[in-house]
């Protein structure tokens, strides 16, 4: 039987109304090279409850989106320029990351996934990080082809004997790049895995995690068919989700 993985969505505007949306790269992803289902999560500011929902799922994607988590969450100054913020999806995602880690669910974050694991964990964001000194321009280029917007464009150098050498190998990985804000202070309980040449912070694991706890700046997602690292990553958190769903039928 195929796992299941729950995607919190965002809240979107369109059509004259609220939508709960996930982009369909992070479900196609899911299927074809992790081969497991989706469980999209609506974003509630209240009413939803972690537990509930990680009793019938074998893992945890957290996705990208151009919102950011809201400063409030880790101590930072509030200023509206640093949205579009998605109070609805932190207050779903944020509680969701920390009871899949203390459970021991297999968790896949990217890029403001990785974000919001880090805050979830204590940790803080930098915003608009292109215009500190030495620190490149990381941002979605916004061109009207995504294929463009999402292509592979940095290296980031990933640590040996990191837990995401074990699926990418240790060394420079090319990737691509879609971010503003980035990891500040890291969380105690993350384990900083790759970093641009920049410095800036691309991979972190969950130390002493119960299974498998990735976070990464990236986005595997968009390529997870063609791009070999990309399609790695995803089969790991296949094959993790497939052995914690086996563990439950037990
Ligand atoms: N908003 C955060 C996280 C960036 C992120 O998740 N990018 C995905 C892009 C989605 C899209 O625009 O299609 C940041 O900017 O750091």
């Amino acid at each position: 039987m195929k796992p299941i993985i729950a995607i919190p969505a965002d809240i979107r505007q369109f059509d004259g109304t609220t939508w709960h949306a996930v982009q369909t790269q992070y479900v196609r992803a899911a299927l074809k090279a992790a081969d497991v289902m989706s469980l999209l999560i609506p974003a509630l500011e209240e009413g939803n409850d972690p537990d509930a929902i990680l009793d019938r799922v074998d893992g945890l994607l957290v996705s990208g989106s151009a919102t950011n988590v809201h400063p409030s969450l880790y101590g930072g100054e509030v200023r509206e320029s640093d949205g579009p913020f998605d109070p609805a999806r932190d207050a779903t995602s944020l509680p969701l990351i920390r009871r899949a880690l203390d459970r021991g669910i297999p968790l896949l974050a990217i890029c403001r996934g990785i974000q919001e694991l880090n805050v979830a964990l204590g940790g803080t964001l930098a915003t608009e990080i292109q215009d500190q000194p030495g620190i490149w321009d990381h941002r979605n280029p916004l061109q009207a082809d995504r294929d463009v917007n999402y292509a592979i464009r940095q290296d980031v150098v990933i640590a040996e004997g990191s837990c995401i050498a074990r699926y990418l190998g240790a060394g420079r990985v090319p990737v691509n790049s879609l971010h503003r804000q980035a990891i500040s202070k890291t969380a105690p309980r993350l384990q900083v895995e790759a970093l641009a040449d920049d410095g800036t912070v691309e991979a972190v694991s969950v130390i002493d995690a119960k299974g498998f706890a990735i976070g990464v700046q990236w986005h595997p997602e968009y390529w997870a068919e063609k791009d070999g690292p990309s399609r790695a990553l995803f089969e790991a958190f296949g094959t993790a989700a497939r052995t914690y769903a086996a563990s439950r039928q037990r």
